[in-house]
């Protein structure tokens, strides 16, 4: 199943600087194993904001829960979740 997903992201002003970095280095090696794995198809930033859209390929509602859950910086985002089909008329063959 694929869906939408738009992650925001703020982190407090405030916030230790080095364990922010330390979040953000263990959020971008857990997003690339997922990437390298099929389950994360695409990520773009939001241009001028700290925002991602991104496609996740999962197996159901569940699974995309528990993907999300675990990012390391799922505490400092906001996301909004879109499921998505095949459009009729999508020149593709398939979904990639
Ligand atoms: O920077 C972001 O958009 C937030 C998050 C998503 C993947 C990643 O490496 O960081």
């Amino acid at each position: 199943m694929l869906f939408m997903v738009e992650m925001d992201v703020a982190i407090p002003l405030d916030f230790d600087a080095d364990e922010a970095a330390a979040l953000k280095a263990r959020e971008k090696a857990y997003s690339q194993d997922l990437q390298a794995s099929g389950v994360w198809r695409h990520i773009w930033r939001k241009a001028g904001l700290y925002s991602n859209v991104s496609i996740f390929d999962v197996a159901d509602n569940a699974a995309l829960h528990d993907t999300l859950m675990a990012l390391p910086l799922y505490p400092f985002m906001t996301m909004k979740v879109t499921p998505l089909c095949r459009h009729p008329s999508s020149i593709r063959d398939d979904d990639s």
